[in-house]
């Protein structure tokens, strides 16, 4: 499978290399140590269970009648693996995976020079697709249908349609945020699934993975702890068995043992339960600040100084996941579990607040 990045991928992938030297930037050795480490199969991808076995049935499916793969929306949080299963895809079904992300199509033109170049089954992975012009947008509706571009060419009077037929191919989007597509693109993907957070286990699987291709010595013990500590992202779990990996190599030898992984996790301020410093201030903020809550995410995002999307899509996910969270219609509120994780002491009537009639959670 050949890999073709287009043109228009995302700016860390066509920086030129350094000038002083033929070296790779720290980019650039960052991005090829996150490819070294990518699974290349559907039977390496650790985890995901049931959007493998979607995948396998329509993999199967597609070779059997020799037609491309429906078109396949991928949405979750960042670093779970949605890039990856894109390339893997490709890897299955034997054809190129162009990618490339929404921000890089702006002009109509950029998403028309992808298009007529594909071969027939290729995949054109577009990242962050719910970023989408409107223009680039409604290009890809009979795109993504029937296989033709509606091109307008020439000015004013003299302007015509004309109709360019292209190859079958396989769009695989992937957003952090399905609700914010359209309908009209939402309704036009075949395949729409979801990746979960992964559970320990599955990511002390990945870390060991990991560690073998580094050549790294590590327990079953120090997997499952940096896994425990990775906010259920393989992301974070490969990031953090890096630093661990340093940290063993100028402290201890080279092997992580479960006293190294702990202990190096505490340095780099990862704490037992994965949340890292942003996590924790974001949950202090609203303690120490609005006893908790509700309070509005603009205000969050004004006294932390993120943005609202930030939260949403980065911070927020796992915390609700792990029950640290709620959204409320009047704001979020930091649970119980929240306080004392963090060592306060929740207050008293913060319970009856969660359960109002109002709370579409309860
Ligand atoms: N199931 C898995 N098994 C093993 N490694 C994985 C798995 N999923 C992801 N990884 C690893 O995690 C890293 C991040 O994955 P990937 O780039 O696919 O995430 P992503 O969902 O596309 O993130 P983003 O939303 O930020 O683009 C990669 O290095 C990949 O190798
Ligand atoms: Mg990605």
């Amino acid at each position: 499978m050949a890999i073709i990045s287009s043109h228009n991928s995302p700016p860390e992938r066509s920086r030129p290399p350094s000038l002083l030297s033929n070296q790779p930037t720290l980019e650039e050795q960052q991005s090829l140590a996150e490819e070294s480490l990518r699974p290349r199969s559907l039977q390496d991808y650790i985890g995901q269970q049931e959007l493998k076995d979607v995948l396998h049935i329509a993999i199967e499916a597609a070779k059997a009648r020799q037609e491309p793969l429906d078109h396949l929306l991928l949405y979750g949080p960042p670093g779970l693996g949605k890039t990856t299963i894109a390339l893997i895809l490709a890897a299955e079904m034997g054809v190129n995976c162009k990618v490339t992300s929404a921000p890089a199509l702006e002009r109509p033109r950029d998403i028309v020079g992808l298009l007529v170049n594909l071969q027939a089954g290729d995949i054109l992975f577009i990242d962050e697709i719910h970023r989408l012009s409107r223009m680039t947008e409604e290009l890809l509706y009979p795109a993504m249908e029937d296989f033709y571009l509606d091109l307008t060419v020439g000015k004013q009077q003299t302007a015509r349609t004309r109709r360019l037929k292209l190859n079958r191919f396989t769009l695989v989007g992937a957003t952090t945020r399905a609700g914010a597509l359209t309908s009209p693109l939402r309704d036009r993907f075949g395949l729409v699934q979801r990746l979960r957070f992964y559970h320990p286990e599955e990511l002390q699987q990945i870390v060991q993975r990991g560690a073998a291709l580094l050549q790294t010595p590590i327990t079953p013990e120090a997997a499952l702890e940096i896994g425990r500590r990775s906010r259920g992202t393989p992301r974070i779990a490969l990031r953090l068995l890096k630093r661990v990996r340093d940290y063993a190599d100028v402290k201890h030898g080279g092997t992580i043992s479960l006293e190294v992984a702990t202990a190096a996790l505490e340095l780099f301020n990862v704490d037992p339960a994965g949340l890292d410093w942003s996590d924790r201030r974001l949950l202090s903020l609203m303690i120490e600040s609005y006893q908790g809550g509700p309070v509005g995410i603009e205000t969050l995002a004004a006294a932390t100084g993120e943005d609202v999307q930030t939260i949403e899509e980065v911070y927020e996910p796992y915390l609700l996941q792990m029950g640290y969270l709620q959204r409320t219609p009047r704001g979020r509120v930091a649970t119980p579990r929240a306080w004392q994780h963090l060592g306060y002491t929740p207050p008293e009537n913060q319970l009856p607040l969660l359960s109002s009639p109002h709370d579409p959670s309860s």
